[in-house]
């Protein structure tokens, strides 16, 4: 956009060389519009392996969970929520003043519009892009730091731990007591940890847990902070209980400084307001080649970091097609892929050789595992989009799909994969802020770019 505006700019400003600098964007225009003609006819040949009712049908599921997730995004986040997607005011509303203001200036007229899941139309319209005299100008941008503010006191705490720990269990109960007796909220706890309590001491009865796995699904309604005590794992658990939208998480690493003084960190939680890095998840349906008709694709699954579709046991190459929106992306042929979200851009798909993303920036990677060509480098499309990864029905084998490292599900020729941004974050307390924990992360957890210091002595440079 920034290059656009730059040309514009030159173009008004009659300068020689933003000319040149236009024909040339010209010229990769009409060689993109080559290439997407070629990949669309590539498309439709590989298209035609599908039957026309398999496409429709995958067509139909995806504009139903299109569908599904903007009512959700309103239910969830009312007209102004943090989690809204703002798009540019879509309707003319002074359209003969914009009339006149193009044609004293000389222009052509033209808007920018930002859309929910790549809709031109949206309930959430605000203007955030303005256009005087060929400049382009963003009015806010979505990567702001977020804050959280508390409008009433918080009660209820829910903690997850990480099993098997001895000084885990130990600071679960110590802050158990603590957050009872000094903070007087109501603590609740996963089944296993209230027994483990329990065999402390009876003195932990007042710790609420849940019988059955059915109330999992409403535990958002009643919770209003989510502590964990582990590692990134647990943090992983504690989202994957949440299907819809995520209380505030505060995750606590033990041996750290934060879980060393639990108390005052805690309490600057609860007073507020504090940073948060709004972690966005992907979300997954599996559909079966073999399911009937639209209305029996399974429970859609919820990542934080990424759902990776691999070869399994298999010791053939996996091929898989993919699909973003209606446009052809790629066939895959190797160990697998990748479809991350940027908070997991520090896990498997770093591993991958993707990128590392800032957790707040918008986006999905798409990272090969172990490619068979010397070509394949990993991509990052923007959130609005839609992917599809298609097992296809000449495919030698089946594939695994695994959500967070866990659930795989087999894919068999045929089924796919549709993946899209979900419409619940995971907002996780910042001990200072989403760039700072950032860089102390991959500082801390992965020594990046740590190297010896060069000695002063030595050859100079003139
Ligand atoms: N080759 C690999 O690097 C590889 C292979 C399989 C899975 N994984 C990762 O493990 C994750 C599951 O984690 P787990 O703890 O349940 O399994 P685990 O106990 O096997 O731990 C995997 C490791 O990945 C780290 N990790 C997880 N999420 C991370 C993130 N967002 N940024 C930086 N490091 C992160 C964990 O701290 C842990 O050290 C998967 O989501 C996947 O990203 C990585
Ligand atoms: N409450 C829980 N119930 C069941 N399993 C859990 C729970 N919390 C964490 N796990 C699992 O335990 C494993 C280890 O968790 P976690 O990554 O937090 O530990 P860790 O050893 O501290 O990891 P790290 O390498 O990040 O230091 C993960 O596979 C995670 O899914």
């Amino acid at each position: 956009m920034r290059t656009v505006a730059k040309a514009l700019r030159r173009v008004s400003e009659g300068k020689a060389s933003a000319q040149m600098e236009a024909a040339e964007w010209k010229r990769k225009y009409e060689l993109e519009r080559e290439r997407n003609l070629q990949l669309k006819h590539k498309e439709s040949v590989l298209d035609s392996c599908l039957s026309a009712s398999q496409t429709e049908r995958l067509e139909n599921v995806k504009n139903r969970i299109l569908r599904h997730q903007s009512e959700q995004v309103e239910k969830c986040c009312g007209k102004h929520g943090i989690c809204s997607h703002e798009i540019l005011w879509n309707e003319d509303t002074d359209s003969r003043s914009r009339f006149a203001h193009s044609m004293s200036i000389g222009k052509a007229l033209f808007r920018l519009y930002w859309g929910c899941n790549g809709e031109k139309n949206g309930q959430h319209k605000r203007d955030i892009v303005s256009f005087e005299r060929g400049n382009i100008t963003t009015a806010e941008r979505s990567s702001k730091q977020i804050f959280l503010k508390w409008e009433s006191r918080p009660r209820t705490v829910l903690i997850f731990t990480k099993p098997n720990s001895v000084s885990v269990r130990a600071l679960c109960s110590e802050m158990v007591r603590w957050l009872k007796d000094h903070r007087k909220m109501d603590v609740y706890v996963e089944p296993r940890v209230r027994a483990e309590l329990l065999m402390e001491g009876s003195e932990f009865s007042f710790v609420q847990t849940w019988e059955h796995d059915e109330e999992i699904s409403h535990l958002h309604a009643k919770i209003d902070l989510v502590v964990t005590l582990g590692g990134d794992g647990t943090v992983l658990w504690a989202a994957s209980m949440f299907k819809g939208p995520v209380p505030p998480v505060v995750p606590f690493s033990l041996g750290s400084l934060e879980s060393e003084n639990y108390k005052e960190y805690l309490d600057t939680v609860l007073k507020g307001p504090i940073s948060i890095t709004l972690r966005h998840r992907l979300q997954c349906h599996v559909i079966r080649e073999s399911a009937k008709d639209e209305l029996d694709t399974e429970e859609p699954i919820l990542v934080l970091n990424e759902v990776t579709i691999d070869r399994g046991i298999s010791s053939y190459l996996t091929y898989l097609e993919v699909y973003c929106d209606n446009s052809f992306v790629t066939c895959v042929q190797g160990d697998g892929l990748i479809l991350s979200t940027t908070s997991g851009s520090t896990a498997y798909s770093l591993a991958a050789g993707g990128s590392m993303v800032h957790p707040q920036v918008p986006g999905m990677l798409f990272t090969p595992i172990c490619p068979h060509s010397l070509s394949f480098r990993p991509l990052i499309f923007p959130e609005y989009v839609t992917l599809r990864v298609q097992v296809p029905f000449n495919s030698r084998g089946h594939a695994w799909a695994s959500f967070d490292g866990k659930d795989r599900k087999e894919l068999a020729a045929g089924d796919a994969l549709i993946c899209s941004m979900a419409p619940w974050p995971v907002p996780t307390a910042c001990l200072v802020d989403s760039t700072h924990d950032f860089l102390r992360s991959i500082h801390e957890g992965l020594h990046w770019n740590l190297r010896k210091s060069q000695s002063f002595d030595g050859p100079r440079g003139s």
